[in-house]
């Protein structure tokens, strides 16, 4: 195996151009092999592997800083980079990272896994080389999706100004996770004819010139022209960047030769490359969107898996069902239609469905819009993407108190995307808001209720659930809900477990039958249901339970109101401690953090309650 040679980028440099391309099969072939045991971003790593293979060939990491854009089509860089024997721990507990970390590698320029960061990073990376009269190359990979992030255009802005030497390889393969949306990416595609042109010309050349060098003259001109006139109104050019392309990204001899030629050019070079999405593997190019974050799967015989029914199919049902009687329902996506459950919504509702592109902020500010102009507007989205948005939630949202309902999906830790993705910081700046009312649903049915409800409140309110199965609500089921109102599931004499959401389920299994153990639904953080929390704290103690930071959570709120009511239970608060959680199983990392049943009862225990286990 070529590859097995292959210890760090330098030893690329020796191979000869048909061993190149060996090693391109053979990194594809390592990236399914094991990606068909762990699982990971399949298709967009397939698409980026000639890209990957030439600019460690021409580049020289990790002197020459390479950055990747979200990090996640990163697995040939990683196996080109020393990390070969441990790319079979890729997105497992104490493994690689599913996306580019500092921490794990030289090579690996920026920590990411959000996206649209990779071109403010290279440009602070620019201003210190030059600063330090220091000299490497800085190259800076960014797909087509991240590409609609208001940060990647903001960037190229000041990066155009300053005029910085860099490369930026804008790598099209036009999709996002769901095909790629925005003007920008329909622009990408008229450059594309000038590639067709391009590929045509190549085909066309010679038997032109042979037939008439008049009529090649006349094509050729054509071409030109057509050229100057895409040219015009190419963007890149108002960023005042060097535009080259577009060019095939998976001609590893053509990129080679041209990233030769860019690499020394001073100022900042845009290199269009247009991929595709799963190259190399006939389902992933066929089926991208299934195919980006592939479940462990048999590669031998690759099907779709039917996945099990998930909270987010059952916030996709259940505002694909709303929207029939709520007129004015509008709902909206970052980028993200299937992860949020919204493939049947956005087929049944294409008028009131909106996938702004990677653009959390253009997202609730546009709610905002929506809910000023009388609509009634729900953002669907991931807790660690709503990070984006804080700004825009406080400023363009709550300020007026406007009615915008945000359905934050992956509420919690949510396994193998690690750090980057984990859903644990959204309680602590929700709650600071004034006027932000925040929920979460114990199951499909609830969440029903609240989602009605939610749009009958004056001002935002956060409804959160987790990643993973839900047992679906029946069609039709819209009960009533008793908002802002706890539910106290089970008496206990001597203490309760207060539980937020999915760790619910945990302290019903962790109070098991015995008496002194009571269970609440504290659904409601805020409000908070003070008129049951003075009941159960007047005489017992309290376990808070979540998955979510302990700083500024759910366990964090009821203390400060205990502290306005005057009342001192003992309390013992469960939730994630002040450093991020690395990557894993949910359920592991849920028992590190002991959130869990067992952590639950080792509470009860401190608290003077061993609840019998076989209780
Ligand atoms: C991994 C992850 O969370 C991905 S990968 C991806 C599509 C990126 O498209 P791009 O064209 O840049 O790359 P491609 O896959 O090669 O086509 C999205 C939207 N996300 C979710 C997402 C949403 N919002 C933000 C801020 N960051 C991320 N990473
Ligand atoms: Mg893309």
């Amino acid at each position: 195996m070529l590859l097995s040679r292959i210890r760090g980028p330098e030893d690329l440099k020796a191979l000869s151009e048909e061993e190149l391309h060996e090693l391109v099969e053979e990194l594809r072939s390592e990236i399914i092999r094991v990606t068909a045991e762990t699982g990971g971003h399949l298709a967009s790593s397939l698409g980026a592997v000639e890209l990957i293979v030439a600019l460690h060939r021409v580049f020289d990491s990790p002197r020459d800083r390479i950055l990747f854009d979200v990090g996640h089509q990163a697995y040939a860089h990683k196996l080109l980079t020393g990390r070969q024997d441990r790319f079979h721990t890729l997105r497992q507990e104490g493994g690689l990272s599913g996306f580019t970390k500092v921490s794990e590698s030289e090579h690996d320029a920026i920590t990411v896994g959000h996206a649209s960061t990779s071109l403010a990073n290279a440009l602070g990376m620019a201003v210190a080389r030059d600063l330090q009269g220091q000299d490497h190359k800085i190259v800076a990979v960014i797909g087509d999706g991240a590409l609609t992030g208001g940060m990647a255009l903001a960037a190229l802005n000041k990066i155009g100004e300053m005029g910085k030497d860099m490369l930026i390889v804008l790598n099209d393969n036009e999709m996002s996770i769901s095909p790629n949306v925005g003007a920008l990416a329909g622009y990408f595609k008229t450059l594309q004819v000038q590639k067709w042109v391009q590929d045509a010309e190549k085909l066309g050349k010679g038997f032109l010139e042979r037939i008439s060098p008049r009529l090649f003259e006349l094509a050729d001109r054509a071409k030109e022209a057509t050229k100057m006139i895409l040219h015009q109104e190419n963007p890149f050019y108002a960023w005042n960047l060097r535009y080259v392309g577009p060019v095939d990204g998976h001609d590893l001899k053509g990129l080679v030769y041209l990233l030769e030629k860019l690499k020394d050019l001073s100022g900042p070079t845009l290199l269009h490359i247009v991929t595709k999405k799963g190259k190399g593997y006939k389902v992933a190019e066929e089926d991208p969107t299934h195919w980006h974050g592939a479940s462990p799967f048999n590669p031998e015989a690759p099907t779709k898996k039917k996945g099990s029914y998930t909270w987010s199919l059952a916030f996709g049902d259940a505002v694909t069902e709303l929207a029939e009687r709520e007129e004015k329902l509008v709902v909206l996506t970052p980028a993200m239609r299937e992860g949020s459950g919204l493939v049947r919504y956005a087929q049944t509702w294409p008028d009131r469905y909106l996938d702004v592109g990677i653009a959390e902020d253009v997202a609730v500010t546009t709610a905002a819009g929506l809910a000023l102009a009388g609509m009634k507007p729900v953002v669907a989205i991931y807790s660690t993407f709503l990070q984006r948005a804080v700004d825009q939630v406080i400023h363009d949202v709550a300020i007026e108190k406007l009615n915008v309902v945000f359905a934050i999906d992956r509420a919690g830790l949510v396994g193998a995307d690690g750090p980057t993705h984990h859903g644990v910081f959204d309680l602590a700046f929700l709650r600071t808001v004034p006027g932000m009312q925040i929920a979460a649903p114990k199951d499909a049915l609830e969440l029903r209720a609240m989602l009605t409800a939610a749009l009958e409140q004056n001002g935002p309110v956060a409804l959160r659930w987790p990643r993973g199965a839900v047992e679906p609500a029946p069609e039709g089921a819209w009960p009533e809900c008793a908002w802002g109102r706890w539910e106290v599931l089970k008496p206990g004499s001597e203490v309760y477990l207060l539980a937020f959401g999915k760790t619910l389920g945990y302290a019903l299994e962790a109070a098991g039958a015995d008496p002194r153990v009571g269970v609440v639904n504290a659904r409601f953080l805020k409000p908070l249901d003070r008129e049951v929390l003075a009941e159960l704290a007047a005489n017992h103690a309290l376990v808070t339970v979540e998955d979510h930071q302990l700083a500024g959570g759910f366990g964090a709120a009821v203390l400060e109101a205990l502290e306005e009511l005057g009342l001192r239970p003992e309390v013992r608060r469960l939730g994630l401690p002040d450093r991020f959680t690395d990557q894993g199983k949910v359920e592991s990392l849920h028992a590190k953090a002991g959130i869990d049943a067992a952590g639950i009862r080792r509470a009860l225990a401190e608290l003077g309650v061993n609840v019998n286990v076989s209780a």
